[in-house]
């Protein structure tokens, strides 16, 4: 099932960033002026050498790192300007998965699963009210299920493999019932086995829900397999902006080297990608 951004409560693209700087206290600017729209339903990788600012402009989405200048709307909010309480709005709709995997280690694999309900409860009161019914419980169970790990629910989340905690961080991410995902290396710990079945449900899950997924990868195999279009960050500016197939090997492997080495690197404002549509998607990975 596919949710359309009227159905998601806005319209027009979930993400537009527009002219989007980031300076830090120590004068590094991460990011030099980002433009970027993403359409409902993209998979969107995001590639760049260390330090290129990827992370950087994630975290811009929900304002975990405030931006400079620029204008960032997401899902509808204007990021850039919204109150606290819009923010925490916003973060409640944007399922994040990262590379550290955060479970709380002493707990059991569903009571992990069961906190990603904690943000749509609106407070920890209402949430131990949820918590004691017996839905909330299937919800999560549902949710192990469709990782393929509803045999370790009582498991401490500390005897899992990272591969294992890392599905079930994404079944914790589900229990949010999120509009977008953004993942940031979700895979850079773990083997290329574990790494391939945790991209596979990434991929799966977004597919199924509809969601736009925003994920950062080093690995340019897997960024070819999953991405449908892809983001190329060079020192804070976007350096492409393409759909993945139309990416020769070479300028992907250009996007690791110095600046002067590289291929002619197609530039975003120079680069007239077809506008991105639900029907245009299952041509690449999806
Ligand atoms: N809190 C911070 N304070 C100062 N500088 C920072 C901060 N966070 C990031 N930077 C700097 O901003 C630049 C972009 O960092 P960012 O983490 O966004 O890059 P990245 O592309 O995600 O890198 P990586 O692939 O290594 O994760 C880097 O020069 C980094 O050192």
């Amino acid at each position: 099932m596919t949710l359309s951004p009227a159905e998601h409560g806005y319209s027009g693209p979930v993400i537009e960033v527009a002219g989007l700087v980031k300076e830090f206290s120590n004068g590094t600017r991460a990011l030099q002026g980002v433009d970027l729209r993403v359409q409902s339903g993209e998979t969107v990788v995001l590639l760049g050498a260390n330090g290129s600012g990827k992370s950087t402009l994630q975290k811009c989405l929900t304002r975990l790192v405030a931006p400079t200048s620029g204008t960032v709307r997401v899902l509808g909010t204007e990021v850039t300007t919204a109150s606290k309480r819009e923010i925490t709005r916003l973060r409640c709709d944007v399922g994040v998965v990262f590379q550290k995997i955060n479970l709380v280690r002493e707990l059991s694999v569903l009571t992990n699963v069961i906190h990603g309900s904690l943000g749509r409860a609106g407070s920890p009161r209402n949430w131990f009210a949820m918590t004691a019914r017996s839905e909330q419980r299937d919800e999560a169970m549902e949710a192990l299920e469709r990782v393929g790990l509803a045999h370790v629910a009582s498991r401490r989340a500390e005897q899992l493999s990272g591969g294992q905690q890392q599905r079930v961080a994404i079944a914790r991410t589900l229990m949010q019932r999120p509009k977008m995902i953004l993942a940031d290396e979700p895979v850079a710990a773990l083997d290329p086995r574990a790494g391939r079945q945790v991209m596979d449900l990434l991929w799966q899950v977004t597919e199924e829900e509809g969601l736009t997924l925003i994920c950062t990868l080093h690995q340019l195999e897997l960024a070819r397999i999953y991405g449908h279009r892809m983001v190329a960050l060079r020192e804070g500016r976007v350096d492409m902006d393409t759909y993945m197939h139309q990416v020769e090997d070479e300028q992907l492997e250009g996007l690791y080297t110095e600046e002067d080495e590289a291929p002619h690197a197609q530039h975003a404002d120079q680069h007239e990608h077809p506008e991105p549509s639900l029907t245009n998607l299952s041509g690449a990975a999806r």
